[in-house]
């Protein structure tokens, strides 16, 4: 997962677009970039790190117009060069930059025929620039000196029928305005709203509504699978479905641990979502042990919070917060390479001993990938004096690969793969591990007041809603993307930049 903004206003624009990243930080910390349009220019700045430090206060001057989109990355094809920081820019046709969330499964495909057919070069490795080139050769190909929606709308509708994965995606027309778009299945969240300003209204495209409310914006809806937003640059709002057969089936990872609490996606809740886990859960552990002896119920900070305390209301136990999270210590799942998680678990949570000693302890995360959390966090907890060490997920085990956007390519790093939960347990060291039942997590997600029925689970089941996703592919990216071959690519791929500063 990335995060993507994109903003027509009515003064300058990068003020908004940095505190909209800074917002959606939590979707990538490796990279950040913005780029605006003004007379015909285009203004751009990008680079590895987070948005604090990416953007100093020259590149906020340069960064000038009333128009603009902005990435953080979060990186699951390529490398994590800085060239490979998004957005992307295309010269021809009329100069177009992109930011995208997700990821290509057909990428190979689609690097050939664009050099082949449509005679473009890409410089990276990363499937985003492969999407922008895409986009722009099927917008190309309509021939107009002036595009109109038609065209955009069109162009789009060649990118569904091109492109295959998870993609949710800003682009901007340099001097024709901003189009936001969503794969046909919806699998990666974008939203868009608008803000009433003295100067008139301004248009926001962002991946989550969160971004919205900071800034101020009145979420007006998600994009339905496969459909396209585009605002002019003048501010006039064009929509349309692009896709032959959209059909709804977002991550539930999103509402697992991806996306901020605060936001809606598809209508649901994420904080309500998380609630429905724990209550779920928790009548789970009533069923498997009606007589558990649970002294305590203890989240592992951040994401988990939420559902663990839902949990405890629903078994009628203490829930005390039993670890405590270094603020400045971002989120460990999505570091590049396992020595940096591992590293990072221990600096970023320390036990206060008094809530373990002696006690019975139910530790709950909203997930176990790696398993790099846990192991350390029970072991912390036993330091800490527990007697006995219960462990829950409020997700089921994480058994397969991602291939739309979350960086899980390899099977054989995930902690649940080919193993019981008993074999788990034991792994981690835990004296009892509960997992969430999967259509409990449907239930939770699509079962509140808007009703979801379908969702790519492939991680918790290994079907992958695309439908081209097979064997060959998945052993693909795993040589491709498994740490030790991601460490090589980085000294590689360091070399390869354009001047940008
Ligand atoms: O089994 P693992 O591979 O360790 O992955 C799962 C853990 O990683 C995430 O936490 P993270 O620190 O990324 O973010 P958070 O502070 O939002 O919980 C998630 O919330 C789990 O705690
Ligand atoms: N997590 C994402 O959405 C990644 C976007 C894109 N595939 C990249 O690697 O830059
Ligand atoms: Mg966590």
């Amino acid at each position: 997962m990335c995060g993507i903004v994109g903003i027509v206003g009515k003064s300058n624009v990068n003020q908004s677009l940095y505190d909209a990243l800074t917002v959606l930080q939590h979707r990538g910390q490796d990279a950040a970039g913005i780029v605006t349009s003004h007379g015909g220019r285009l203004f751009l700045r990008k680079d590895n790190g987070l948005v604090r430090d990416v953007f100093q206060q020259r590149h906020m001057q340069r960064l000038v117009g009333q128009v603009g989109i902005g990435h953080v990355r979060y990186p699951t094809a390529g490398s994590s060069s800085s060239a490979e920081a998004q957005p992307f820019y295309v010269n021809s046709p009329y100069g177009i930059t992109l930011a995208h969330n997700g990821n290509l499964t057909n990428v190979e495909q689609l690097s050939r025929e664009i050099y082949e057919s449509d005679l473009r070069h890409v410089n990276t490795n990363s499937d985003s620039e492969v999407l922008l080139n895409v986009f722009a050769h099927e917008l190309a190909v309509r021939g107009k000196l002036q595009p109109t929606e038609e065209d955009v709308f069109a162009a789009v509708a060649g990118v569904h029928a091109r492109c295959k994965g998870g993609y949710a995606v800003v682009a901007m027309i340099t001097g024709y305005g901003v189009v936001g778009f969503r794969d046909p299945y919806a699998i990666r969240p974008i939203v868009f709203g608008h803000r009433h300003t003295d100067e008139g209204v301004e248009y926001m495209i962002a991946s989550e509504s969160v971004a919205l409310d900071v800034l101020g914006f009145t979420l007006i809806r998600d994009l339905a699978p496969g459909e396209a937003v585009y605002i002019t640059e003048d501010g006039n709002l064009h929509t349309r479905q692009c896709a032959a057969n959209p059909q709804l089936s977002p991550c539930i990872f999103e509402h697992v641990y991806l996306a901020r609490p605060d936001s809606l996606m598809d209508g649901v809740s994420v904080y309500k979502a998380r609630l429905r886990m724990g209550e779920k859960l928790a009548e789970k552990i009533l069923r498997e042990r009606p007589d558990h002896d649970i002294d305590v119920v203890i989240p592992i900070p951040d994401t988990s919070r939420t559902s663990a305390l839902e949990l405890a209301n629903h078994l009628g136990v203490k829930f005390r917060e039993g670890f405590v999270k270094n603020r400045y210590i971002g989120r460990t799942f999505i570091m590049p390479g396992q020595a940096a998680r591992k590293k990072s678990v221990r600096q970023k949570l320390n036990a206060i001993e008094l809530e373990f000693r002696g006690k019975n302890v139910m530790l709950v995360d909203d997930s176990i990938v790696r398993g790099t959390t846990c192991k350390q966090i029970i072991q912390m907890a036993r330091e800490a004096g527990a007697k006995n060490v219960y462990f829950c997920s409020a997700a089921p085990a994480v058994r397969y690969p991602n291939v739309y956007g979350i960086d899980m390519p390899s099977p054989h790093e995930l902690i649940a793969h080919g193993r019981s939960t008993e074999q788990v347990a034991e792994l981690i060291g835990a004296d009892w591990l509960i997992y969430q039942d999967l259509p409990d997590l449907i239930d939770a997600v699509g079962g509140g007041k808007v009703k979801i029925e379908h969702f790519d689970c492939a991680v918790f089941d290994g079907q992958y809603v695309t439908g081209d996703v097979n064997e060959v592919y998945l052993n693909k990216i795993e040589q491709a993307r498994n740490d030790a071959s991601k460490a090589t690519a980085e000294a590689v791929s360091a070399i390869i930049d354009l001047h940008n500063d």
